[in-house]
């Protein structure tokens, strides 16, 4: 058994440290806020983030020195914004070199990097080789109650996927590996935008032919972008593309999806998110994509809509009306022809 640190004290850090404590796993949790941590020692509860008992061997620290003392690998869950500052804080303390797992979503405005490139780049001693990412259709509220969940583990060498496969999966939480860095991190990133069309679409009243076509086509244009930059067409059909899209565009856990459900209500941005009180990263992430569609000329009619309704003020009925009026086309693109050698790998 290993003494592993999760950081990033939310609901999906809170939900994973659950599953390493099933396996025996001697958890250390790391919080920012001082008073969280003594509150979930004292109560084993995470009351703002997870309706779930905390197990024993979970134990929360706020000093980040003392959480990552001699362990054997970070899970770092921590919002895509702050990756960078974490690291920064990481550096610091990190006397040794355990493995790296993120299962952040997400692809940063301006630098349009995926978090594993973020966290290479920021990490002293670490390459892009050494990171893995864990991803696919998991809400935390579920795992947390250990319903049947499958995930996928990736890093560019299959020893560090298998080894964090070791390290989480058990009988109600199985995990996939791969080898497509590139697919599984933009699947897991991508998907937040359409799961945010999709309650648009869920808060109009446009019913399921729409949310299906909403699914369908943002698949389309997942793939596109993903392909142009070095994915699998392939890995979008799987847990981390298709399923993950599926999940957070069907249920209401997912916070990307209510935060749609209210703009199609009618609420204005800062009102949804003020009242979600936790991370959505698709509006992130839409920014990110946005910025990437014009600058490589990908075609994301998609996001394009949503870059209009959380940027531009546009109005979610306007915007569905002229993505249904576009130039009539075929429904399969040729994916090859989106290929983008120049893009990092
Ligand atoms: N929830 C889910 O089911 C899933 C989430 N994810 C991904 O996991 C990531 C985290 O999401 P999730 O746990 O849901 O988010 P939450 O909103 O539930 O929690 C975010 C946590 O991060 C903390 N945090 C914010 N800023 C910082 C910072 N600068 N330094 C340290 N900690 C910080 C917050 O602290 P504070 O309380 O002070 O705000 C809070 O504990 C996201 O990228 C999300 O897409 C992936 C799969 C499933
Ligand atoms: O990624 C998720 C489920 O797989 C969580 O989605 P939300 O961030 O929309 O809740």
């Amino acid at each position: 058994m290993s003494k592993v640190a999760v950081l990033g004290a939310g609901s999906w850090g809170t939900a994973l440290s659950i599953v390493l404590a099933d396996n025996g796993h001697d958890v250390r949790f790391w919080t920012h806020r001082k008073e969280q941590a003594n509150e979930m020692n004292a109560t084993n509860r995470n009351k703002k983030y997870l309706d779930a008992d905390i197990p024993k061997q979970i134990t929360a620290y706020h000093e980040l020195e003392n959480a990552i003392d001699d362990v054997s690998a970070i899970i770092m869950v921590i919002p895509t914004k702050a990756i960078r500052e974490v690291c920064n804080d990481l550096n610091k303390v990190l006397k040794h070199t355990p493995v790296i797992i993120h299962a952040s979503k997400g692809i940063e405005p301006g630098s349009l990097k995926r978090i594993s490139q973020v966290i290479s780049e920021e990490m002293d001693n670490y390459d892009y080789e050494d990171i893995t990412v864990l991803s696919g259709p998991s809400h935390a509220e579920e795992v947390g109650k250990r319903l049947p969940t499958t995930v996928t583990v990736s890093s560019v060498t299959s020893s560090n996927a298998e080894f964090a496969q070791d390290l989480f999966i058990n009988e109600s939480f199985r995990v996939y590996t791969s080898t497509d860095m590139i697919g599984i991190e933009l699947g897991g990133a991508l998907k937040n935008i359409i799961a945010l069309g999709a309650g648009i679409s869920d808060g109009l009243g446009y019913g399921d032919n729409a949310k299906s076509a909403l699914i369908t086509r943002g698949l389309a244009e997942i793939t596109r972008l993903g392909a142009s930059l070095g994915a699998s067409p392939l890995t979008f059909l799987g847990l981390p593309g298709a399923g993950d899209l599926i999940v957070t565009c069907t249920s209401p856990h997912s916070r990307n999806w209510r935060a749609g459900n209210m703009l199609g209500k009618g609420y204005k941005l800062d009102e949804v998110l003020e009242q979600m009180g936790m991370v959505v990263e698709g509006v992130r992430t839409t920014k990110a994509a946005h910025q990437f569609a014009n600058e490589q000329q990908i075609e994301m009619p998609i996001t394009e809509g949503l870059y209009q309704i959380l940027f531009n003020d546009e109005k979610p009925k306007d915007v569905v009306e002229q993505l249904m009026s576009r130039t009539k086309r075929e429904e399969m693109d040729d994916i090859s022809a989106f290929k983008n050698t120049d893009y990092p790998q």
